[in-house]
């Protein structure tokens, strides 16, 4: 009842952490080495005492085996002798030990770093959307926090491994003594054990309860520090630190719940030693094994008591880091989850259209379809823009141009061949978003242009800031290129991180450009220059824009018009004036409404 659930954890956890061939035998092997050297010296007591002249009036057996053989050893050497003997055993007993220890943790910070590794390949691969799931906070603590927790559960196994050696090691030197006395400690210790299994059966949940809350605290500390201007602009600081004391304080008396189970063992398992040892004392006055023996008995007997609690300790630590262990490896299953098909053409510039064939999606969480049944096509070296209400599905076909996730169905073609077919790196390298949301790294302005194209050199970065009107205010900062933007490029102002972002595609070179051209946050100088440097850019480009701005619309090639996730008009802008249908509807509402003129807001 116990073993079989510890069995299947055990080997759930070896499979997960995939730790090298070597390191299971090699650590344990070194644990039991140790083991049964520290065995052997304690065994070396009876000779030891008996050379003090100990003898028992009942010798027991092992007294005339140990006099064969040291026969050979001069009388007045001997004691000196069997101390040297002692002392060589300690200190290579603890050789290996330190040795083992090494080893083990080699092992802890190579399975942690390939798992962080593995949690690390999978987010950025899969097609969650883990802004959608709450998710981001989630995977921080799996990252930073969990990952070591499986490692520390190898360790665990490992130690529990070794533990049993090292148990049967000395059992068995024991049984060498006196089966009797073996038969009775082993009975009082299996007591013991169920005793303490039954005051800690609470482990389990309570390692999962840790894992959930953990969760919790760092789903609040995001929150808070991504929400910092918003909590002191509505004043709402208290409201937060309750918040977020609240969830710090639920686990720290989780963890403290689990700190005890933990430490219930050991003083349990001294005192029932201690309790058996006078019992065992009491007991031998009526075995036959001779004062040396029975002193050598109760020194294995006490030393069992380290390898006991650890193995009840182990298993309960093991317990409390079930919660851990099942989250990445239920964060690392890849059944179930969305990977995208990857192809292995690799996609060459656009030459004709991108075809969109009945294309359909639904989001995992969505209700209704976003897309249904869109079909469309999108020229190579033409402007197609996409207008429509919100929530019309505009920025889905954004999405699905990039492969950010697969149609459900329909499909989606690049010169007449499906996306799928393409390599998905080389394809998502012939486009490049441009949209209001700039995210830039906590990095230097140098290189966030450069991550467009890591190999560029200081020149090019500069030619591509030039181009997109972003040089002159860089020079004018303190340390040009090589000023630091803060968290999300703060220090900079909006005009200035887009200009970043545009010299950033520019550096790139995508072949198809993609606009989510929400560009009314910036005031209307800072916007010119913007959208001068990003019309210029854009000439005889395959662009994609979702359009906003009447003049946007108007110098397209195509306009697409959308309505609840479907199309319902589409062609050149003079074609959609004069059909006087949905568009020119919706362009006739809005320009007699507004000075700034905007399509979709
Ligand atoms: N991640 C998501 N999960 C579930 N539903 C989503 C998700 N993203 C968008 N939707 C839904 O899909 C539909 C189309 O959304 P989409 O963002 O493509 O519209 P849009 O035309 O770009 O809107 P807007 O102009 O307001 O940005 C909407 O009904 C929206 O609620």
């Amino acid at each position: 009842m116990l073993v079989v659930p510890l069995f299947t954890r055990l080997r759930r956890l070896l499979h997960l952490a995939a730790a090298p061939a070597w390191a299971g035998p090699t650590i344990v092997g070194l644990g039991l080495a140790a083991a049964v050297l520290e065995g052997a010296g304690l065994f070396l007591f009876i000779p030891l005492i008996q050379s003090l002249g100990a003898l028992a009036p009942q010798p027991g057996r092992w007294q005339p085996i140990f006099s064969q053989l040291l026969a050979s050893i001069p009388e007045h050497y001997l004691t000196a002798f069997l101390v040297g003997v002692l002392c060589l055993s300690i200190l290579l007993k603890n050789a290996v030990h330190l040795i083992n220890t090494w080893v083990t943790r080699y092992i802890d910070g190579l399975v942690a770093h390939r798992l962080r590794a593995s949690v690390f390949d999978q987010t950025i691969s899969s097609c969650i959307d883990y802004r959608v799931e709450n998710k981001r906070s989630d995977i921080i603590t799996t990252i930073a926090n969990n990952t070591w927790k499986v490692s520390q559960g190898l360790s665990l196994a490992y130690r529990l491994m070794i533990c049993c050696c090292t148990f049967v090691v000395f059992v068995l030197l024991m049984l060498l003594i006196s089966v009797r006395l073996t038969f009775f400690s082993m009975m009082f210790l299996l007591f013991g054990a169920l005793a303490i299994r039954l005051a800690t059966r609470r482990a389990d949940e309570t390692g999962k309860a840790v894992v959930e809350e953990n969760k919790q605290f760092g789903l609040r500390m995001w929150e808070s520090i991504n929400a910092l201007q918003l909590i002191r602009a509505f004043a709402q600081e208290d409201y937060e630190r309750s918040r977020f004391l609240q969830t710090s304080d639920t686990v720290r008396r989780r963890l403290l719940k689990l700190d005890m189970l933990w430490a219930t063992p050991g003083p349990v398992s001294e005192i029932s030693i201690t309790v058996l040892i006078g019992a065992l004392v009491l007991l031998a006055q009526s075995a036959d094994i001779g004062i040396a023996a029975l002193a050598a008995f109760l020194s294995l007997l006490y030393r069992l008591q380290g390898p006991t609690r650890e193995l009840m300790q182990s298993k309960i630590a093991l317990d409390g880091l079930a919660g851990s262990i099942d989250d990445v490896d239920d964060f690392l299953r890849r059944t179930e989850k969305p990977f995208l098909a990857q192809g292995i053409l690799p996609a060459a510039p656009l030459r004709k259209a991108v075809e969109f064939r009945s294309v359909s999606f639904r989001y995992d969480s969505g209700e209704r379809l976003a897309l249904q049944d869109v079909s469309l096509s999108i020229p190579a070296g033409k402007t197609t823009a996409i207008v429509g209400e919100s929530g019309a599905g505009k920025s889905t076909i954004m999405a699905l141009l990039f492969r950010f996730m697969d149609p459900t169905s329909g499909e989606i073609l690049a010169d007449g061949a499906p996306l799928s077919e393409f390599d998905l790196r080389s394809w998502r390298r012939r486009l490049s978003l441009m949209s209001q949301e700039v995210h830039l790294f906590n990095d230097t302005i140098a290189a966030n242009i450069a991550y467009g194209d890591l190999e560029a050199g200081d020149a090019e970065i500069r030619q591509a800031a030039q181009i997109a009107k972003a040089d002159d205010f860089i020079r004018l900062l303190p340390d040009g290129y090589e000023t630091r933007v803060g968290d999300q490029g703060m220090r900079l102002s909006g005009g200035q991180r887009q200009r970043i972002a545009l010299a950033r595609t520019i550096l790139r070179n995508p072949d198809i450009l993609l606009l989510d051209e929400a560009t009314n946050a910036l005031d209307v100088e800072t916007e010119q220059a913007f959208q001068l440097a990003l019309d210029e850019y854009s000439h005889n480009r395959t662009v994609v824009v979702i359009a906003h701005r009447l003049s946007t619309v108007e110098a397209a090639d195509q306009i697409i018009v959308m309505a609840k996730g479907r199309v319902i008009e589409a062609g050149s802008p003079d074609e959609l004036f004069e059909r006087q249908g949905h568009f020119s509807r919706l362009h006739g509402f809005q320009h007699g409404g507004a000075a700034r003129v905007e399509i979709n807001r």
